[in-house]
């Protein structure tokens, strides 16, 4: 024992000496040694240490190249170790996963894990930089930039660089579209890029709807045949590739208020489960903001442009659809603005050829898998340009409450499939133009899950007798203006058509 201690003694004493005798090496090599030398033979020393080294690595940057889209490789990094090596971390990361029910564990900041592909041992450490400060100012030079760092034999790399990163790429992506908590994001209007690489355009909040295809009344041959067209989009990668479009599809929703535009576009969300980026035009200043929005929305996703009659001027200004005298009026009052000024202001407003840009522009060039929703309660109000066939692929009508609709809506509200007083609804809703949000206002009975379903038909029975009252003096006026204009002969034919309670053209 004491024989053990004086060797420890003796051996820490050597280790001493040694370490002082190469500083006192490294100062006078740094200090005598002339530049060129010195460079030669750290450059020497680099090689032979990495010939000696048998381990390559290979980085996993968060953003490559610009700041503006995040690696996917990194992306799906994440998922990957969460899923195949996060047993294995000592440091790890827990986060709520979706519907709250289970915990997500993913490897923490500054830990490491192993991974084994094929017997192919790779060492993966997660790693942060941090921000390097700029002297003098409380800004920092750049950002804090997160990476992962892969170390491996070798004698593998054709391995590592041939299938395992795909292999990566490809469980990252499957995981994540398992695990994923579908997002709302809204365009943030205080969000403004202070910094170009850490505000983001987009704040988002989890996305939980109920609306579902089964939820929605509308016409079930209709709503099939949209289910049909999603479904075909979303298996419709290598379609797209083929014929060369970019895959992006584009709806079109129309129809009056209270008549499920909004829920349909929740329904088409959980439906193929993607996120929702629900873009307000009004608060985008220029043609590049809504530039940069375009560009930052991610694959599997849906981006909304509600009332976009209301959101933008979409009245064509179309050179050529003006007459030659019109056009000379507009250069010179275009002449004035220049030289106000004006005309610099006018070019950053948002305008409809900067948004059909990206409809069919410039946009399709990047990104894919989205699909892009406009929803109007005015459709012949929209300038032809935007929704033209090819801009718009798919136009769809929300219309007033049909039989149909009702059937689903009593489904969905009284959890009933038939009822005796069905037979009169029927024949009211043929009479009566009423919108499915009114027929849904009847029928919800909150926290009365026993109540009679008798009680909200016959709700719905009076409100809809009380809109055909109230619709009736409209149609006796319209029949009154139209024998007004066919003469006396057609007073005779139109008031035996509105007594026996017939509207129809009184020629
Ligand atoms: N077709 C429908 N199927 C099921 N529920 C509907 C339907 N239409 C309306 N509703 C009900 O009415 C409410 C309002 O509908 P929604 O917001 O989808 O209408 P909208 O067409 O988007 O109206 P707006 O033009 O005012 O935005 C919904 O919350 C839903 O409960
Ligand atoms: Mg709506």
């Amino acid at each position: 024992m004491n024989m053990d201690h004086e060797s420890l003694m003796a051996f820490s004493a050597k280790l001493t000496s040694t370490i002082g005798g190469l500083a006192i090496i490294w100062t006078m090599f740094r200090q005598f040694i002339p530049y060129e030398l010195k460079h030669h033979l750290l450059a020497f020393a680099f090689k032979y240490t990495s010939f000696m080294n048998p381990y390559d690595r290979f980085i996993i940057e968060e953003y490559a190249g610009e700041r503006m889209n995040r690696h996917e490789l990194y992306i799906a990094s994440k998922p990957y170790l969460s899923d195949h090596c996060s047993r294995r971390a000592r440091t790890c990361r827990i986060e709520l996963g979706k519907d709250s029910d289970r915990f997500l564990v993913s490897i923490g900041e500054r830990s490491e894990v192993t991974d084994d592909f094929n017997g192919v041992k790779i060492w993966w450490r997660s790693s942060l930089r941090e921000p390097r400060p700029n002297p003098g100012t409380s800004r920092n030079v750049d950002e804090e930039k997160r990476y992962y760092t892969l170390t491996f034999h070798k004698r593998h790399r054709q391995v590592v660089e041939g299938s395992y990163l795909r292999h990566v790429l490809k469980k990252g992506r499957a995981i994540t579209v398992r695990n994923r908590q579908r997002r709302l994001f809204t365009n943030n209007p205080d969000a403004r890029w202070t910094s170009y690489f850490t505000k983001t355009m987009w704040s988002h909040v989890a996305f939980h709807h109920p609306s579902t295809f089964e939820t929605l009344a509308m016409d079930p041959v209709k709503k099939q045949e949209i289910i049909n067209d999603l479904s075909e989009f979303r298996n419709g990668k290598e379609y797209y590739s083929r014929i060369g479009k970019a895959w992006k599809r584009g709806y079109l929703l129309y129809g009056p208020p209270g008549t499920g535009k909004s829920s349909m576009i929740s329904a088409i969300a959980n439906f193929l489960e993607y996120d929702i980026y629900d873009l307000e035009l009004t608060t985008v200043k220029s043609n590049s903001e809504l530039r940069k929005l375009f560009i930052e929305t991610t694959g599997k996703s849906i981006i909304v442009i509600e009332d976009i009659d209301c959101s933008l001027d979409l009245t064509g200004k179309r050179k050529g659809s003006k007459s030659k005298e019109e056009e000379d009026k507009d250069n010179s009052a275009e002449e004035k603005k220049r030289k106000s000024g004006l005309i610099e202001e006018e070019k950053e407003k948002v305008t409809l050829s900067g948004l059909l840009n990206f409809i069919d522009g410039l946009w399709s060039a990047c990104g894919e898998e989205r699909i892009l929703i406009f929803t109007t309660n005015h459709v012949e109000k929209l300038d032809p340009a935007l929704i033209r066939t090819g801009r718009m692929d798919k136009h769809i009508e929300m219309s007033y409450c049909d039989f149909e609709s009702f059937r689903v809506l009593a489904k969905n509200y009284l959890g009933i499939q038939s009822h005796d007083l069905y037979g009169t609804i029927s024949k009211l809703l043929e009479e009566v133009k009423i919108t499915p949000s009114d027929v849904a206002e009847s029928l919800m009975c909150v926290g009365f899950s026993n109540a009679d379903p008798r009680v909200y038909l016959e709700k719905l029975i009076k409100s809809l007798e009380k809109k055909k009252e109230s619709e009736e003096p409209q149609k006796k006026d319209d029949i009154a203006e139209e024998v007004h204009e066919n003469g006396n002969n057609g007073v005779k034919i139109a008031n035996t058509c509105v007594e026996n309670g017939v509207v129809q053209n009184g020629n």
